[in-house]
């Protein structure tokens, strides 16, 4: 502040307007010189602390003015001024310390008064505030400043046009003069501010009060929230149950009407033992008979076709017209047949076509059965709420030791799926250590996978001492399980945009600093996303790289483990420990592309897991053949047979495939 002040002063004693006003005064010194003492024309000097600046001016040339004083008569010279000026020069410089010891006291004074209001005030809001006064004031300050200067030049006049009775004395008033203005005008401010700090004080206790006013609603509506909270999870469960009901509901009313038209589970009992068989139902029967009486027609027709070869007369017997026309008829004929044949024949297209979407059909009605049939037998399908957060909605399959529900997270407010790991009771203590530790080993690298074509894990926890559950991300589309048991082939477009995402999934757990092979890659651990993004789940038989793994790869421990239609030739090795590398994944994502363009795996397809092993399947599997339809394109079945080398050290590796022209797209 008291910086700001003597800004101000400076300011105030450079920005002298009146350049003239010294010329002035000097000449009238000069007018006086010769009536008056040289002491009234110090007095005039002294009088003018606006004009510090030119004084100087003049005081720093004393050697090129004359010491003569001068007469009255050429007092209109403006030398003449400067003359006087020069000989009261010792006068002035006294008086321009004793006006510069003068300003700094009030300098002084200034920032004591202004610093005691301060520490009256708040220090945030008081402090800008006072900087807007300052700026305000050092206008107004500037301003009367300069009021003062004009006044004391107006003084200046007076006094010297009619100088008051004892000059000599009068030598002080301006400095007292000054001395009061400053005193009065910082009175003013003082006042000023002490008003400001009491309005600042009111408003800062106002507003002390609305903070406490709104803290205390935010606390009300904190409880009121907590209070609310398990009534809205009820009612979202509640809504949620609605809904998972009524799917129910139509799931069943559905699988009732399709088992009417496609058939229904039956038992068959042969003496104590009781088995299920499948009825077919009317729509199979149905294109049965349908195909029955076709082929009936069909027999029919050819039979008609030979008795009309047999009926066609010799060629030579009869004339020669009766030949002609018998002839001719008995080709129309011919062609009637023909054309009848062929209708039979595209008819019977259609109804085999039927017999197979019936087949499909068929197999997705059985899926159906079996998950309501383990959702009515799951200890789990009471609308639970687990852990206090994930509600339990429906089922969505069972595995081998699994069941995953569909359920909501009522923390985050999504769609989870919720995998319940079951240990059978019967299960001695070290069979179910080693499952949990299996589990929790799975969990740990699940849950370290965060990427686009892998599904996330979110959560694990202990339902009771032989369950417990992993919360992963809810896949609403089928899997490709699912969608190949509909759609036993896919277009090449689709097939190839499946396998760039499971290859972009792979690439992601092989660039991480713990490589990861998959060892489980087939249809039914690749899930699909509302919008129909392709991701792999299912890491229980993952491996983690270790860094010390040689070229060739590390020790397969589990052998045995995984579907064997998906495994590369080095899994079976029985001679030695295979080693395995993601060589392992790339032949299975091979199996999974052939799978999708030809609606079958290229080895073992119809052997069980079993015969596979017995017969040595995989081991033998040293070249890919290929059916002639459906037509796929030379680049595919090239990459699919990259992907099926048999020989591991020549079988590219995930990275290196992933750089396969198959696998990129490029803007055409
Ligand atoms: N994250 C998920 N989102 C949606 N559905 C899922 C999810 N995970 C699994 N499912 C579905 O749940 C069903 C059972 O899955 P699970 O992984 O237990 O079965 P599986 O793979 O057939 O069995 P296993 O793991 O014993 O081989 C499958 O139909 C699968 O599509």
């Amino acid at each position: 502040m008291s910086d700001d002040m003597l800004i101000h002063f400076s300011s105030n004693s450079s920005n002298q307007s009146d350049q003239s006003l010294p010329t002035k005064i000097a000449k009238l010194e000069a007018r006086m010189a010769g009536k008056q003492s040289s002491v009234t024309a110090a007095v005039s000097q002294s009088q003018q602390p606006a004009s510090w600046s030119v004084a100087t001016k003049f005081a720093d040339t004393p050697e090129s003015l004359p010491n003569e004083p001068l007469s009255s008569d050429s007092d209109d010279d403006d030398n003449g001024g400067e003359f006087l000026i020069q000989a009261n020069t010792q006068k002035r410089r006294k008086f321009d310390e004793d006006e510069s010891g003068l300003v700094f006291e009030h300098v002084e004074s200034v920032t004591d008064t202004r610093q005691k209001i301060v520490e009256t005030m708040d220090p945030n809001k008081v402090a800008s505030d006072i900087n807007r006064k300052k700026q305000s004031r050092g206008r107004g300050y500037s301003a009367s400043a300069r009021g003062r200067g004009s006044r004391g030049n107006d003084q200046t006049k007076i006094q010297t046009v009619s100088p008051p009775n004892g000059q000599l004395e009068k030598d002080l008033w301006p400095k007292e003069q000054l001395r009061r203005d400053d005193l009065s005008l910082l009175e003013e401010e003082n006042t000023t501010l002490r008003e400001k700090v009491g309005a600042l004080e009111e408003a800062l206790k106002k507003s002390q009060n609305l903070t406490q006013d709104l803290e205390k609603e935010l606390k009300d509506l904190k409880d009121i929230e907590q209070q609310m909270k398990p009534k809205r999870i009820k009612t979202l469960s509640d809504l949620l149950i609605s809904v998972s009901k009524a799917e129910r509901q139509e799931a069943r009313m559905k699988v009732r009407q399709d088992s009417l038209r496609l058939g229904n589970v039956g038992v068959i009992r042969a003496g104590t033992l009781i088995s299920e068989t499948w009825e077919d139902g009317p729509v199979l029967k149905d294109l049965n008979v349908q195909l029955r009486n076709l082929l009936e027609t069909k027999e029919a027709i050819e039979r008609q076709r030979k008795l009309l070869k047999k009926k066609q007369p010799d060629k030579g017997d009869g004339t020669d017209s009766d030949n002609g026309v018998q002839e001719d008829d008995s080709l129309i004929q011919d062609e009637i047949y023909k054309s009848r044949l062929a209708c039979i024949k595209r008819e019977e297209e259609t109804i085999l076509r039927e017999r197979d979407r019936y087949e499909l059909d068929k197999a997705r009605l059985i899926r159906e059965m079996k998950r309501i049939r383990d959702e009515d037998g799951s200890r789990f399908n009471n609308f639970q709420i687990l852990n206090h957060r994930y509600a339990l909605l429906n089922l969505l399959g069972k595995g081998g030791f699994s069941e995953v529900y569909k359920a909501f997270d009522l923390v985050e407010h999504r769609y989870v799926a919720c995998k319940l790991h079951g240990l059978n009771a019967q299960w001695s203590e070290e069979k179910k250590q080693s499952y949990i530790r299996h589990a929790i080993r799975e969990y740990n690298i699940h849950k370290s996978l965060v990427h686009h074509h892998i599904v996330h894990l979110w959560d694990i926890f202990e339902i009771d001492q032989n369950t417990f559950c992993t919360v992963l991300e809810y896949c609403s589309g089928k899997d490709l399980d699912a969608v190949l048991k509909a759609t036993p082939v896919l277009p090449e477009r689709e097939a190839r945009i499946i396998i760039v995402q499971i290859f972009r999934g792979l690439v992601y757990l092989n660039k991480r600093a713990q490589r990861i092979i998959h060892y489980d890659l087939k249809p039914g651990n690749v899930l699909f996303d509302e919008f129909g993004i392709a991701k792999v789940t299912d890491f229980g038989l993952s491996k983690i790289v270790e860094d010390d793994v040689g070229s060739q790869g590390m020790e397969l421990t589990s052998q045995g483990a995984g579907t064997y239609w998906y495994l590369p030739p080095e899994c079976f090795e029985l001679n030695k420990t295979p080693l395995i590398s993601s060589k392992v994944d790339v032949w299975s994502a091979g199996i999974l592309l052939y799978q999708m363009l030809f609606g079958k795996r290229p080895f073992g397809h119809d052997q069980s897991q079993e015969r596979i092993l017995r017969e040595d399947t995989i081991i033998k599997a040293r070249k890919v053949d290929f059916p002639s339809r459906p037509a796929v394109s030379n680049e595919a079945k090239d990459f699919i047979r990259r992907c099926l080398t048999y020989n591991q050290a020549e079988r590219p590796d995930v990275l290196t495939i992933a750089q396969d022209p198959y696998l990129t797209y490029t803007k055409k």
